[in-house]
């Protein structure tokens, strides 16, 4: 599990590199102190409350002190290595790089506590390749030299052996030794001098060919982008959490200050306070924090896909509505184009007057999933039976495909940027609109289930047959036209509703949600329809 890297990047050697995951954390300077009960207590519910997280950085200065076997030892040092390691046992990938206060954290920890240690620092690349130093941040501060004199003195291979031979007692007493020394040590130093260096932020990023740099040290906030430097700065994140007053996990979440979490379009701030989310969130999250959605590891996009009548919407609307985001119907918007055009009298089988009608549509969506045609609610005019039955050959044509396709990413983009996520579902969303979803599902059952399913909607029993046979003429159509067919992306999780309760489909679609992103070749076909919850767990990126 320990990753101690060799080189460094100040000294032009090269880091290690490590593939971050959409739904990653970044946290620092915690400074947990394994004699205090109740802070142990408030950061193991702060790590129960990330399972299912994909990864999680830890940015330096997790403990308050850490020489060696005096804390290790202790009972809350073995109280939070194992948690660590049940948090590394939930599939969190746990990466450590450690600050001034916890630099002798060692390889029997870093076994015992289930995280990799990056003695260093790191580069993380991102899904898109995008690369970020990640750093604790005191090797920043290159004005104080006595401190970077020091830094390496302690740093050193002697050092280290001698910590790790410290009995329990002395290394104890040593922590306390230092801490005072410590903090006597910089309220006597100028301000100016403990800051982290710009010019050194730089030089070492472009030695890494990193855009983005990821620091802790000095707990004080920052995002900030210039001269072709992302510089994202963590604040002693934690402080509030891990105190006594955050009595249950979710509680422990919800008062957690800020944090970076990465998203598909790169690192963003994620607050888990409600005062910190972003603006434009729909009403329905102007309540309690929701632990859940606390839990989904930054999910941008879920796309769904099946064919009609097996419950994607049923299924994307409630899925959405429990984690906290937006709901994209795009079958809704072909519909809304379909209507226009039997309403102005074109022809649904004319694709130069479907183009014409669509270009002249204005389709949107209020945060709640309600579709706008032209301003107006498109309400139930969408979705008369005469709609549905021109609907597929308008949808079928490639000009308005392309026009509404381009439609929903802009919405899609829109929306995840003031909810921090969509649920999209369709035909062709997990293969051609949103290709690079975070999860993507296909959904399945048997026509003659979604026969019944829709007969009981319409309240038409005895017209399953009519329903049956108009089910079967979709599915052909939609499966067999030129442009976007409907089927299963390679890399989708099919899940095989029959016999399942609309309710029972999303709490399997919400596991797999928290799940976190997939390995396309994992996660397809082999797991197919009666995939478990392990199953999953086991197509995980990693
Ligand atoms: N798992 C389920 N079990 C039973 N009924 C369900 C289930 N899921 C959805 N339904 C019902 O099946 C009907 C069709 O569902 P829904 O409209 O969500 O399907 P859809 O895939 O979005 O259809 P379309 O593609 O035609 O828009 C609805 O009446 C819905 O309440
Ligand atoms: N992404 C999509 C969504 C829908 N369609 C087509 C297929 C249907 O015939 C029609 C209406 O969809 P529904 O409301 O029944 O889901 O639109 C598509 O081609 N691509």
């Amino acid at each position: 599990m320990t990753e101690r890297a060799d080189s460094r990047s100040g000294r032009g050697g090269a880091l290690p590199e490590i593939r971050l995951p959409v739904g990653t954390l970044a946290i620092g300077d915690l400074h947990v102190d394994v004699e205090r009960p109740d802070v142990v207590e408030g950061f193991t519910r702060f790590l129960a409350a990330q399972h299912g997280r994909p990864c999680l950085i830890v940015l330096g200065d997790l403990f308050e002190y850490w020489i060696g076997k005096g804390q290790a030892n202790s009972a809350g040092g073995t109280r939070c290595l194992a948690a660590l390691s049940e948090l590394a046992g939930s599939g969190t990938r746990i990466l450590v790089v450690p600050g001034n206060r916890d630099f002798l954290l060692g390889a029997s920890d870093a076994r015992r506590g289930g995280f990799t240690l990056l003695a260093d620092g790191f580069v993380g690349v991102a899904q898109d390749r995008s690369r970020t130093l990640v750093l604790h941040g005191d090797e920043l501060c290159t004005r104080d030299t006595s401190y970077q004199r020091l830094r390496r003195v302690v740093r050193s291979g002697p050092v280290r052996w001698l910590a790790r031979t410290l009995p329990t007692a002395a290394s104890s007493a040593i922590a306390m030794r230092l801490r005072e020394a410590s903090t006597r040590a910089v309220a006597r130093k100028p301000e100016a001098s403990k800051r982290p260096q710009r010019d050194e932020a730089l030089r070492r990023s472009s030695a890494a060919n990193a855009r983005t740099l990821l620091t802790g040290h000095v707990h004080e906030f920052r995002d900030d982008d210039r001269d072709g430097l992302r510089w994202l700065c963590v604040d002693a994140f934690g402080h509030a959490p891990l105190g006594p007053a955050a009595a249950t996990a979710e509680e422990a979440s919800a008062s957690s200050r800020d944090a970076f979490e990465l998203h598909l379009g790169g690192w963003r701030v994620r607050s888990s306070s409600r005062a910190g989310r972003p603006p434009g969130r729909t009403s329905r999250t102007d309540g309690p924090v929701n632990p859940e959605a606390m839990l989904v590891p930054a999910m941008t996009l879920i796309a769904i896909d099946g064919p009609s009548g097996v419950g994607k919407s049923t299924a994307a609307r409630l899925l959405a509505r429990r984690l906290d985001l937006f709901f994209l119907d795009t079958g809704a918007m072909y519909r809304a184009v379909a209507r226009a055009v039997l309403e102005r009298g074109a022809d649904p089988h004319d694709e130069a007057a479907c183009l014409e009608v669509t270009r002249g549509l204005h389709l949107a969506f209020e945060p709640d999933g309600t579709l706008l045609v032209d301003g107006e609610p498109a309400g139930p005019a969408i979705r008369t039976e005469r709609v549905t039955r021109h609907v597929s050959p308008v949808s079928a044509h490639g000009s308005v495909r392309e026009l509404v396709v381009a439609r929903q990413r802009e919405i899609a983009a829109e929306m995840a940027r003031a909810t921090g996520g969509a649920v999209a579902e369709g035909r062709d969303t997990t293969t051609v609109v949103f290709p690079n979803a975070d999860l993507k599902v296909f959904l399945t059952a048997s026509a003659m289930e979604r026969a019944r399913r829709r007969a009981a909607e319409l309240g038409i029993p005895d017209e399953v047959g009519r329903i049956l046979d108009d089910i079967c003429r979709r599915d052909e159509h939609d499966s067999t036209r030129a442009h976007s067919p409907l089927r299963q992306a390679d890399d989708a999780v099919r899940v095989e509703t029959d016999g399942l309760t609309a309710e029972q489909v999303v709490e399997r679609l919400a596991f797999l949600a928290r799940s976190g992103p997939f390995d396309g070749a994992d996660a397809g076909s082999p797991r197919s329809g009666g995939g478990t919850s392990s199953d999953a767990v086991r197509g995980r990126e990693r």
